[in-house]
């Protein structure tokens, strides 16, 4: 005969919710450099998380540390002090210059971190068609980088990225150099992108609306030394446009805060 297990005592309180599961943790980070003069504090006590598949946008004015702290997280440089984890995952990285190789077709630029990650060559052609077609670009695989617009450069530099399937893209002022439309259609393939896989993003922008319009968190930085001084979390529903009534009264209102923290760091 065989007994029932007791089970606990129910409680009647709901279960507690699981915490949620970061991507990265950056922990009392700071950041100096040495300078002609002595040592420049770059980056004093910056705390941020981004949990796993979240959305976050790092505004501040320029020189604050926004780069810094994306290449500190990316692992290019380390910290002068504090932690930061990332569960031991790697990151990929874009920024506002393509950095494709001018030699190489677009599809070989993508299948170059391919072979990094020990893909065969049948493989890595296959992976490189299908990340083209992910960023909207089926058919350019054979294109020389001087044949492509800006636009389509900048989304093979976003196929190289996906390319090195990481959890993590870190995107520096991604689409900065880009005129308004091009930079207005990658922002919906970004928001679609993004939302199709589940990735997480931190993406660096100087640009207010933009953050607003892709972000689920705005985290605004101080400077000198770079801190994280406020953070707004964006609730406006999917898609978005950056003329929504919504996006431009939040961005008006994070547009005050940062004009503070500019007049601020001028009095310093
Ligand atoms: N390797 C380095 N050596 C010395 N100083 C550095 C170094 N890297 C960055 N800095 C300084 O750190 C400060 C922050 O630079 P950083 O590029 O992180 O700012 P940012 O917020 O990304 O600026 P922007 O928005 O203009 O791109 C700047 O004053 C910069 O000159």
């Amino acid at each position: 005969m065989t007994s029932a297990k007791p089970r606990p005592a129910a409680t009647g309180a709901p279960p507690a919710p699981a915490p949620p599961a970061y991507q990265v943790r950056v922990r009392n980070v700071s950041k100096s450099f040495r300078t002609g003069d002595g040592t420049t504090a770059v980056l004093d006590g910056v705390d941020l998380d981004v949990e796993a598949g979240q959305f976050v946008t790092l505004l501040g004015a320029s020189g604050c540390g926004k780069s810094t702290l994306l290449n500190l997280i990316a692992g290019l440089d380390r910290p002068s002090a504090g932690t930061i984890d990332t569960g031991g995952d790697r990151t990929a990285l874009m920024f506002q210059e393509h950095a494709l190789f001018p030699w190489l077709t677009a599809g070989r630029n993508i299948e170059l971190v391919l072979r990094l990650r020990g893909l065969g060559k049948a493989e890595r052609r296959a992976e490189a068609e299908r990340l083209l077609e992910v960023v909207r670009l089926t058919g350019a695989h054979g294109k020389r980088v001087h044949e492509l617009s800006g636009g389509m450069r900048q989304r093979v530099a976003l196929a190289r990225a996906l390319a090195q399937d990481c959890r993590l893209l870190l995107m520096d002022e991604p689409f900065a150099a880009l005129d308004a439309i091009t930079r207005d259609v990658l922002h919906e393939e970004l928001t679609r992108l993004w939302r199709e896989t589940g990735l997480s993003v931190l993406f660096v922008t100087h640009n207010v609306r933009e953050a607003v319009r892709l972000a689920q968190r705005v985290v605004l930085m101080s400077s000198r030394p770079g801190r994280i001084a406020r953070e707004w979390r964006v609730d406006i529903p999917h898609p978005r446009r950056g003329e929504d009534p919504a996006v431009a009264s939040l961005s008006v209102e994070i547009t005050e805060v940062l004009r503070s923290e500019i007049r601020r760091h001028g009095r310093n």
